[in-house]
């Protein structure tokens, strides 16, 4: 059995009652193995969001099963206990670090909070030690642990987000658009981080993103995603050399690659939106 898996998951947003409604999620299965990094991607609106929601529970699905580590994690949950058990389970990073930060509390103490919620550290003393360890593992040093998190560059402010989620030592982290924020060379390195700490701990990844190229940085396999549904996933090099979707294919072509030209760009989103929408209609 695989870390997560995930069966038949669906969600329908319905405005009022009676409506319609969005499928934002469409009856989509997949798994996550231990120490694995598996991307998610599509267009803004394929569902991204709302599946890595559900996943850590800050969402609820229409129907389906979802377990991480054998364990349930769509039903809500009950009491104290179960909710810090579950957030020992799976860990999120937002796109947006302000989020999971509180800007009154300096930085090194948000992590020694956290670690004293879990039982992490039996003394004062050794959560303040397990905190600038786990800073170091981010590449943060004790000047940025007295910081508040407006006092930070927003790469160090995603990289003491990351260090909250890994102060639990999860079994799974889910990353929405955790690097769409940062500038390129910023980007860069935060995946070279991600990547050095799965590789170290074995922490596996959701890694939720609309950008291809840094999918293919990170994740070793690929799911994509169009209208809440999963048209493609494989191997992340597989998916994006030899995609066998049209709409995986669109995605591709879309990208900017070293030949960028804006020009052909807005040429080729033209296109897009036009084939798109034949797709939708398949
Ligand atoms: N709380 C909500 N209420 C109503 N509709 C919603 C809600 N959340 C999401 N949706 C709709 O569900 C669909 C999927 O949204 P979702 O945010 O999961 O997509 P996404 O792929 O993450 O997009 P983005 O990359 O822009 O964040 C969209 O059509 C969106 O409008």
């Amino acid at each position: 059995m695989s870390l997560v898996e995930v069966d038949a998951l669906h969600r329908v947003f319905r405005m009022a009652r009676r409506t319609e409604g969005v499928t934002a999620v469409n009856r989509v299965s997949f798994s996550i193995g231990a120490g694995e990094a598996v991307g998610l991607v599509g267009e803004s609106g394929s569902g991204k969001s709302t599946i890595a929601r559900i996943l850590v529970g800050l969402e609820r699905a229409d129907s389906g099963t979802a377990t991480i580590e054998g364990v349930d994690c769509l039903t809500p949950a009950r009491g104290r206990a179960e909710r810090l058990r579950r957030a020992r389970a799976v860990q999120m990073v937002f796109q947006d670090p302000n989020g999971s930060l509180d800007r009154r509390v300096p930085i090194g103490e948000m992590l020694q909070r956290t670690l004293r919620l879990h039982g992490r550290s039996a003394s004062t003393a050794a959560a303040r030690a397990e905190a600038l360890r786990l800073l170091d593992q981010v590449r943060l040093s004790e000047r940025h642990a007295a910081a508040k998190p407006h006092e930070l560059s927003g790469g160090q402010r995603q990289r003491a987000a990351i260090a909250r989620a890994l102060a639990v030592e999860p079994k799974l982290v889910v990353l929405d658009e955790a690097v769409s924020a940062l500038d390129v060379s910023v980007q860069a390195q935060v995946l070279d981080l991600l990547a050095e700490i799965q590789r170290d701990s074995g922490v596996s990844y959701l890694f939720v993103s609309h950008d291809l190229a840094v999918v293919q940085q990170l994740c070793q396999r690929t799911l994509v995603l169009f209208r809440g549904a999963i048209v493609e996933q494989g191997p992340t090099g597989r998916v994006l050399d030899t995609p066998q979707h049209p709409y995986t294919q669109l995605l591709i072509a879309s990208t900017p690659g070293a030949d960028w030209d804006p020009e052909r760009v807005v040429r080729d989103r033209m296109t897009f939106t036009q084939r798109m929408a034949v797709l939708s209609e398949e």
